[in-house]
Order: structure tokens, then C-alpha cells, then sequence
């Protein structure tokens, strides 16, 4: 085999402009060609891509066996006499991350002499996962309408798709699955087949590959079937017929990501089967081509009426060994919900013989939507780095198989809704194929190529980026609180709710405060959370004083006097950061406003408009919730703390701005 290769000169040098070709090409390098054309007219010396079979190559003797399918070699080489910026991997997609990995190393300024980058991914799959609903709108989506146009669709390819999935390897996502996890049957067929099977023709030559959702009860909804039971013989031979049609549609469709017996979703425990029963039931079907089934293992049904951080453990630990080699169990980075701060979920390392995927929300359900600036490289690092105690120096990150990010994408101009939003998209794929990047480096390289490498513009953006997330956990709910959103919209404060059907959705069943103190006792005298964490781990968060603080009232119940470290008050500790919350997204105003002259006009003010909105929904957060507390606790705010602007009564009154008949 030849290999693929195309070898590109400097347009400053004529006699080496002309591009020479070695004998095989693929839509996949021409691309990675076209990149660097785009990106840098002027490249900084002749540049050859080529897949490490190429023949060109066999004399330099490079040993690329480390980069496995994926990784790329950058490496300045002699080939004749000539120097040589060498991009090469094992495959071409390889070749096309390098050439993207090159990029952003000539757009930040840095040398390519001597260059020399060896990288590869530590997770195989990074997928986006796309709520997104076959009507155009997006659950939890706050950048517009749906990308996929699904009215035009096959015929129409809009030329956003391919951007789209430019976007999408220029950072190593290597799947996306199109729609929505409460699903419809009606996305699996054969119109929609048609439309998803346009789309992975768009994104196939940047390695990326289409997954859907499957409705666990489509069989009966397509099928004519009287059960969806995972067990029965036609229920399956539904499944594999369907499998099987997808595939002659996309040879290379990845698989199906489901959401079972959660929120109303049907799954196999209508028919008293289990997860691992309908998982391995569609695994089989997608196995003769290769195929991967996601399972979610985001459950909380009955299983443990205490509390609903333990439901999903409780209900999926004991199915370790039971899930076929195909299956993915998708595991959610907190034991809730997306909180701005949340422990990590006491599943990863807790199921060795089963494969893992962590889901991380890139769009901003839990933290101000679009309009509010929160940085989540620190959110996803934090949980991809801490410690299992499962096995020795064992992280999160090392015990995935998978990593899937709810995508913020939609049809506004920005994509995400906010210039900042793209951060979002950008670190979680940046962060999935480099666990152990850090989260400042990843807002650096962001910063730069998207405002230019002026440092003053680098420094600030980075700094407000640093701040940003923990300002939002500050005033919406610090120490390990958490879920006090309004339950409806999940956007301004609801602490006080308590009169929801289930009581998990309601905010008190999370604090739990009353006239004597708050926090959610998940000890052994309480619900025993803690005891599904790795024996370390577990006697640590047994007590307060070892409690890491911003785990708190996560896992305590504490007196409102509680002493913290240093002697003040829990409660004073609390005013403090709301108030701090506040103080840190006027300080980023401030930042922000340093840049007037340095960012161009048009993304200048939008963001400095949404951080005006982002300051008085601070306020509006941090005083709804301390007149809530001190309706129940009747302390004073200490000195020097500015008092609410408004009583209770007009904090519950308020709407989320967009629903109707709210006064905004
Ligand atoms: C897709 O539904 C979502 C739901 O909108 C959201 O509020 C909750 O966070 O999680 C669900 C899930 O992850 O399944």
C-alpha cells in the first residue's frame, strides 16, 4: 500500500510551490490540504501530509505504532535534501488532526523549527450528543433552531454542515448523534434514515460518524410488535432488520445512544427485563457491522426512595460483567443533574468489567443558558481528574471508554449562542481527546484564536474565563448546594419550591434547610451516599472538617452556626459568596471593558450586553436566595453585606424573563 499523501510548498518559494502528490490521495487529506491553504497562505516551510504507509516516508524509519488509529506525528524531517514539515498518523484522519494540531501551533505564534508533536487521543470515542427534536427545536438549546434542517434535508446539504464538521475535528470529535434522547420512533425511519445518512455523507471525510437515538418502544410504534420486551425473539428480529437498514444507508453509522425507563422514556423494565437485557438485545443487532450501543445510566425511579443521588448506582452497579463488549454504559459526571458543582458519579471505577462513558452538558441548562459567561473547562477537568479511590492513582478520565457532550449548537450566527459558548464547545473536545490538558491552557489557545494573539486581549479573556464558572456556582449556590433552579425553567432561583408532584423535583428536597440549619445528610446517619464512593473516598466525606468545603452541603446537614475553617459562621461563609459571586461577574464587566478597543465592535457589545444582564440576574440569585435562608434562619447578614433589594414575597413572584405574562 501506498498510503495517502499530498505534499505542499511555500507559496513564498516558487520552486518548491507546486504541490507534488504521492500516488494515493483521499477526500480526508485533500481536506486536511485545504485547511492549511485557508488558514496559512503563507506556510512557514514545505509541508507534506501523508499517511505513515506512504511510500515517501519509508526512509525516515518513524515508529508511529504509539499513535494507534488516531494520533498524528508532526515532525520537521529531511526528505532529499529538502526540510520537511512532516503531518502523519496511521491513518488519514490522523494526518488531518495533525494538520489541525499545526494550525493552531503557526495561528498562537509559536516556531515550527524543530517541530516536534506526538499526540493521541486518550479516549476513544468523543461524541456530541444533539437534543435535538425532529420538529427544529433543541432541548436545553439555547443557540436557536436545530442545525439539522430536516425540511431540506437529503436534498439540501447545507453548507453549515460541513463547517460544522470543519469545527468538529479541528478538535478531535470523532461521532455525533443527531437527536434527541427522549426520542421519537419516528427519527429511525426511512425518510429520516434518508436525512441522517446525507449528513454522515458530509461529515464522514472529517471522521466523524452519525449516531441516533432509538426509542426503546419502536418496535411497537413502527413494527406492528405487541411488546418492546428485550427478550422476545421478534422484538429483536425487529432490531436487527433495522440495524441492517441502517447500515446499507451508512456503512459506518456508529451505533444508538438510549435513554430507558428515565423521565417517561420506555425501556426494558416495563417488561421487568433489566438495562443490561435491552442493551445487549440492540447491541446484537448492531454488532455484525460494528456497531455501538450508549445506555444511559441516567435513572431515578424507585429503586432507593431516600435520595435520588443513589438511584442510578444502585440500579446499574449490580449489572458490572452483564453488559455485552459493545455496549457503553453512559454515565452522567454528577450523581444528579449538570449542577454548576457537583461531585463526581460514585459509578466511575465503581464497574470495572463494563465500559464507560462520562456525559458532560455543554449547553448551559444549570448555568445561565446562553446569556451568562461560564467557562466549563474547569467543570469538565475537575471531574475528569478526580480520584476514583477505585484503583490506585485511578481517575475518571482513565476509566473511560467514551465521553459525550450534550451539544450547544444551534442555528444562531455564533453557533452557540454566545461568543464564549464556542470555549464550551472547544475545551470539551480539546479536553476529550487530552484529559490532562488544563482548563487555562485550553482558555489561552481558545483566546487566541478567536480574538488574535494580542496578550493583553490573551490575559484578560483568560482571566475572566478562570472566574467565570465559579462566580455562577457563588451566586446560585455555594458549598455543595445545589437543584435550586426553578423547576420549570432551570434558569433563576426557586429554593422555596415544595409543592411538585415527585418530590425530587422540587428545590427543598435538596437543601433541606429549616430554622436550624441546611445541607442534605448523604452520611450514614443520613441517606448513605457516601458509602457507594470507594472506602477512602467515603471516610473522608464522613465528615465535615474532611468534607472537601465545596462539597459540603452536598454531603452534610449542618447548623446555620456551624464553625468553618477560620472561625466564621457557616452562615456568614455563605453571604460571603454570594456576594463574592456577584462581585466576580462585575469584576469580568470591568475586564471586559478594558478590551473596547482590542475586540471588534459586534462581538464587543453582545458580550458586554449579556454581561450587563448576567450582573442583575447575579443580584437577582444571590438576594432571592439569602431573603429565602433568612426566612428560615432569622439571622442578620453580617457587616458590610448589601441587603436584598426586595422582599421574599417579590422574589417568588418573579417569572423566568420569557414566560408569558413576565415582568421583565
Ligand atoms: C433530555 O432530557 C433532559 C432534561 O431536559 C433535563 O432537564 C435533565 O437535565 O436531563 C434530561 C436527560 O438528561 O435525559
Amino acid at each position: 500500500d501506498d498510503g495517502y499523501g499530498l505534499w505542499l510548498g511555500p507559496a513564498a518559494d516558487t520552486a518548491t510551490g507546486a504541490e507534488i502528490e504521492v500516488p494515493r490521495r483521499s477526500p480526508t487529506i485533500d481536506r486536511a490540504a485545504a485547511e492549511l491553504r485557508r488558514s496559512l497562505p503563507h506556510l512557514p516551510a514545505a509541508v507534506m501530509l501523508a499517511t505513515s504507509n506512504a511510500s515517501h516516508l519509508v526512509m525516515l524509519d518513524l515508529d508511529t505504532r504509539a499513535l494507534g488509529h488516531e494520533g498524528y506525528l508532526i515532525r520537521e524531517v529531511k526528505i532529499g535534501n529538502r526540510p520537511v514539515i512532516l503531518v502523519t498518523g496511521n491513518s488519514d484522519v490522523a494526518v488531518l488532526y495533525g494538520a489541525f494540531s499545526l494550525l493552531r501551533h503557526v495561528r498562537a505564534g509559536e516556531s515550527t523549527a524543530a517541530i516536534n508533536i506526538a499526540s493521541a487521543p486518550a479516549i476513544p470515542l468523543r461524541l456530541l450528543n444533539h437534543w435535538d427534536n425532529l420538529d427544529g427545536s433543541v432541548e436545553r438549546g439555547y443557540a436557536g433552531q436545530s442545525l439539522w434542517d430536516w425540511w431540506t434535508l437529503p436534498d439540501f446539504k447545507d453548507p453549515r454542515y460541513d463547517d460544522y464538521a470543519r469545527a468538529n475535528a479541528s478538535i478531535g470529535i470523532n461521532g455525533t448523534v443527531l437527536n434527541n434522547v427522549n426520542a421519537k420512533a419516528e427519527s429511525l425511519t426511512a425518510p429520516y434514515l434518508a436525512r441522517a445518512a446525507a449528513l454522515a455523507d458530509v461529515f464522514r471525510p472529517w471522521g466523524i460518524r452519525v449516531y441516533l437515538t432509538a426509542r426503546f418502544s419502536a418496535p411497537i410504534e413502527l413494527g406492528g410488535l405487541k411488546t418492546a420486551d428485550p427478550r422476545d425473539p421478534a422484538v429483536a428480529a425487529w432490531w436487527q432488520a433495522k440495524a441492517d437498514e441502517i447500515y446499507r444507508l451508512i456503512p459506518d453509522f456508529g451505533g444508538f445512544l438510549v435513554k430507558a425507563n428515565s423521565e417517561g422514556q420506555p425501556g426494558p423494565r416495563d417488561y421487568g427485563a433489566s438495562h443490561a437485557d435491552g442493551a445487549n438485545m440492540l447491541a446484537a443487532a448492531l454488532r455484525p457491522h460494528g456497531g455501538t450501543v450508549l445506555w444511559r445510566a441516567f435513572v431515578y425511579a424507585d429503586t432507593d426512595p431516600t435520595d435520588r443521588a443513589k438511584q442510578a448506582y444502585s440500579e446499574f452497579r449490580p449489572l458490572d460483567g452483564k453488559f455485552a463488549d459493545n455496549v457503553i454504559v453512559q454515565v452522567k459526571n454528577g450523581p444528579i443533574d449538570f449542577q454548576p458543582r457537583e461531585p463526581v458519579h460514585p459509578l466511575f471505577g465503581a464497574m470495572p468489567r463494563t465500559r464507560l462513558a462520562a456525559e458532560f452538558q455543554i449547553t448551559k441548562e444549570y448555568l445561565g443558558f446562553a446569556t451568562h459567561l461560564a467557562y466549563l473547562g474547569p467543570l469538565f477537568e475537575e471531574a475528569l481528574d478526580t480520584q476514583t479511590g477505585q484503583a490506585r492513582g485511578q481517575t475518571v478520565a482513565a476509566t473511560l471508554g467514551a465521553i459525550s457532550g450534550v451539544a450547544n449548537i444551534g442555528r444562531d450566527r455564533d453557533w452557540a449562542g454566545s461568543t464564549f459558548n464556542q470555549a464550551n464547545w472547544y475545551a470539551f473536545g480539546r479536553l476529550a481527546w487530552d484529559p490532562k490538558l488544563s482548563s487555562q491552557t485550553i482558555a489561552r489557545e481558545w483566546s487566541r484564536q478567536t480574538f488574535g494573539n494580542d496578550a493583553q486581549v490573551t490575559d484578560t479573556v483568560t482571566a475572566m474565563m478562570l472566574r467565570s464558572r465559579e462566580a455562577v456556582v457563588d451566586y446560585t449556590g455555594p458549598f455543595g448546594l445545589a437543584h435550586l433552579f426553578g423547576p420549570d425553567h432551570h434558569y433563576g432561583p426557586g429554593p422555596w419550591i415544595a409543592d411538585l408532584k415527585r418530590p425530587e423535583w422540587n428545590p427543598v428536597y435538596y437543601h433541606r434547610a429549616d430554622s436550624d440549619g441546611i445541607g442534605f445528610d448523604r452520611t450514614a446517619s443520613g441517606s448513605n451516599a457516601i458509602g457507594q464512593y470507594a472506602p477512602t473516598i467515603a471516610a473522608r466525606l464522613a465528615r465535615p472538617e474532611t468534607t472537601p468545603p465545596q462539597f459540603l452541603l452536598w454531603f452534610h446537614h449542618l447548623p446555620w452556626t456551624y464553625p468553618m475553617p477560620g472561625g466564621e459562621t457557616l452562615w456568614s461563609a455563605m453571604v460571603r459568596r454570594y456576594d463574592h459571586g456577584v462581585a466576580e461577574v462585575e469584576a469580568m464587566r470591568k475586564q471586559w471593558a478594558t478590551l473596547k478597543s482590542r475586540v471588534d465592535a459586534e462581538r464587543w457589545a453582545k458580550t458586554d450586553a449579556y454581561l450587563g444582564i448576567q450582573a442583575r440576574e447575579a443580584r437577582w440569585w444571590r438576594d432571592a436566595s439569602l431573603t429565602y435562608w433568612m426566612s428560615l434562619n432569622h439571622l442578620p447578614l453580617p457587616a458590610g453585606s448589601p441587603p436584598p433589594a426586595h422582599d421574599l414575597a417579590w422574589y417568588k413572584q418573579q417569572r423566568f424573563p420569557f414566560a408569558p405574562g413576565a415582568p421583565h
